[in-house]
């Protein structure tokens, strides 16, 4: 019988052998935030390919400066609210600052976000010894971990600031390094945030896992948003790398309908939401 209202065939759950053949068929990876079950429930709707729990909740949803008051309970707690609102889409949740201060607390954070949230893939911030070591152990232990490098919020003391990473030749051949480093490690998928887009590029075509970027150009194997930047209600001042998708449209669904749409395409990220 027709029914006007039947929902869509349910997806087929998204894996990570699926975002490897991705980066290789040259399909772009979609991946947005998320911090609640209805906004998981918007991004399944849409076909959007990995959701992200950030530690930027800590800024976007708590007010904090940064995203290192952000705790481990915290992020089991958002964690397990957007597992409950998603099916078919794969789920990363952030390690928080410090959490992996070792490979025991890195164990036993992966435990918990993964064990007890619902995460199916966990992402840490960083290439310094002790992470390739819990990227080693944590995968070891059928934990996929996404790797972060370029912009690591949780290195804003420091940066000095959220400044873009890479600029000069020593620093893009180090991000460059980390990158094959994370890899080698083991890590799954790499973020790759706030390099210029030649390294964007660069990284990309080094590496066999997808690289997903964030102001780190159109090269990617995919891309990545704060979903409050592409819904344009950010307080205060926004990143250059962002969109508002809600400007001129009539609803949250169509914003990131166009966001997933125009990641698939190639049309975001224009020239204008990179760095040279
Ligand atoms: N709303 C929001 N969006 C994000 O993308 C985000 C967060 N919060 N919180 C955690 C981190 C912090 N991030 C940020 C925050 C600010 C800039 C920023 O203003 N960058 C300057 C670059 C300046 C330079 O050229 O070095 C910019 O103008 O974009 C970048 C990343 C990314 N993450
Ligand atoms: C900006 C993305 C990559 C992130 O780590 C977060 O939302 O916390
Ligand atoms: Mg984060």
């Amino acid at each position: 019988m027709y029914v006007e209202n039947a929902s869509a065939p349910a997806r087929k759950p998204v894996t990570v052998p699926n975002l490897h053949a991705m980066k290789a068929e040259g399909r772009k990876i979609v991946m947005l935030t998320a911090y609640d079950a209805s906004f998981a429930t918007q991004l399944e709707i849409a076909g959007v390919d990995v959701a992200l729990v950030g530690d930027s909740l800590g800024m976007v949803v708590q007010g904090q400066r940064s995203t290192l008051p952000v705790t481990l309970d915290q992020m089991v707690y958002h964690t397990g609210m957007v597992a409950r609102g998603l099916s078919a889409t794969l789920l990363v949740a952030d390690m928080p600052f410090m959490a992996d201060r070792n490979v025991d607390y890195a164990l036993e954070a992966g435990a918990r976000l993964v064990g007890e949230a619902g995460a199916a893939m966990v992402k840490i911030e960083g290439a310094a010894p002790h992470i390739l070591e819990s990227i080693h152990a944590l995968t070891e232990r059928a934990i996929p971990v996404c790797a972060h490098l370029g912009l690591t919020p949780q290195s804003v003391h420091k940066f000095g600031g959220y400044k873009v990473q890479g600029r000069e030749h020593e620093a893009a051949e180090r991000v460059l390094s980390e990158a094959l480093a994370v890899q080698q490690a083991g890590a799954n998928i790499l973020v790759l945030e706030g390099v210029p887009t030649p390294l964007g590029e660069r990284v990309t075509k080094a590496l066999d896992i997808p690289v997903i970027g964030i102001g780190a150009g159109p090269h990617c194997d995919g891309q990545v948003l704060v979903i409050y930047d592409m819904l344009g209600i950010t307080p205060g001042k926004r990143p250059k790398f962002s969109k508002d998708f809600l400007a001129g449209r009539g609803s949250v669904q169509e914003a990131i309908a166009a966001y997933v749409a125009d990641v698939r395409s190639g049309a975001f990220p224009a020239a204008e939401h990179g760095y040279n």
